[in-house]
């Protein structure tokens, strides 16, 4: 059976343990660097990044944590935890705070705005709606939530929303002068996939929708298999054929 870490500093974890358990995984609690020993994925949840930054910090976690994206094991980082991850960050507190990085993108704090503009909207998800079934769509939760505004070329982009473009002009000071976006709509990236890593913007383990959980266990199988053939894979058999009910909150 597969044990997936979740890194339980600060944030949602107990969240995505309650979703791993549903589709009948061990998720443990990771708080030590020797702890990620004993787990071949990690979950880094939603929370406050710089607060979990400096937690992270005290307890000795960077350096651990960058070697197990390194080694190829699959990360997920949901909102905080795909700050964590990007490459780079910016409107970071002052004094900015680590990253893990090893996810070949931009990723911009607080883009959609404080706590209070947190937002739910249904995304198109056509490559985990291809590999999970279910719905096209997949109700994403974001609260206080980073977009993603650059991506590198090895980086898949998995789900994307729509912004007014005017939107981005701060981001960009060369499109100060485009007064005629005004009315367009541009997107900013709202989940990822580079490797064995991937990203989302917004807190699947606040649904009762498992796909994305199941997408991340099928992405540990995948090295697993390649690894050893004789390694006994992951069961994950969910039937997403329903459409998810908007029964928050899951955690029990
Ligand atoms: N829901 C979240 O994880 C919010 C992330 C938060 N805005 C941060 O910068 O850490």
């Amino acid at each position: 059976m597969a044990v997936v870490g979740v890194l339980a500093l600060q944030g949602s974890f107990n969240e995505h343990i309650a979703a791993l358990r549903k589709i009948g995984v061990k998720g443990i609690e990771i708080r030590k660097p020797e702890q990620l020993r004993d787990v071949t994925s990690l979950i880094i949840p939603g929370g406050e990044s710089t607060t979990m930054a400096k937690l992270a910090e005290l307890h000795n976690l960077f350096p651990a944590l960058r070697e197990f994206v390194k080694m190829g094991r699959p990360v997920w980082g949901t909102c905080a935890g795909l700050i964590f991850l990007a490459n780079k960050a910016t409107g970071q507190k002052t004094g900015g705070q680590q990253l893990v990085g090893g996810l070949d993108c931009t990723v911009h704090r607080n883009f959609f705005g404080s706590q209070i503009q947190s937002f739910e909207a249904e995304l198109p998800v056509p490559e985990l709606a291809s590999k999970e079934g279910g719905p096209e769509t997949f109700r994403g939760i974001f609260i206080r939530a980073p977009a993603i505004l650059e991506v590198g070329p090895e980086v898949q982009v998995l789900a994307d929303f729509p912004v007014p473009s005017k939107r981005l002009l701060g981001s960009d000071p060369s499109l100060e002068d485009q007064k005629e976006n005004d009315e367009e709509e541009s997107k900013v990236i709202v989940a990822v996939r580079q490797g064995n890593t991937l990203g989302t913007a917004f807190h699947p383990e606040l649904t009762a929708d498992t796909r994305w959980h199941s997408y991340f266990l099928k992405m540990g199988n995948e090295i697993t298999e390649a690894a050893s053939r004789s390694c006994v894979p992951v069961e994950v058999s969910v039937c997403h054929k329903q459409p998810p009910q908007n029964d928050l909150p899951i955690f029990q």
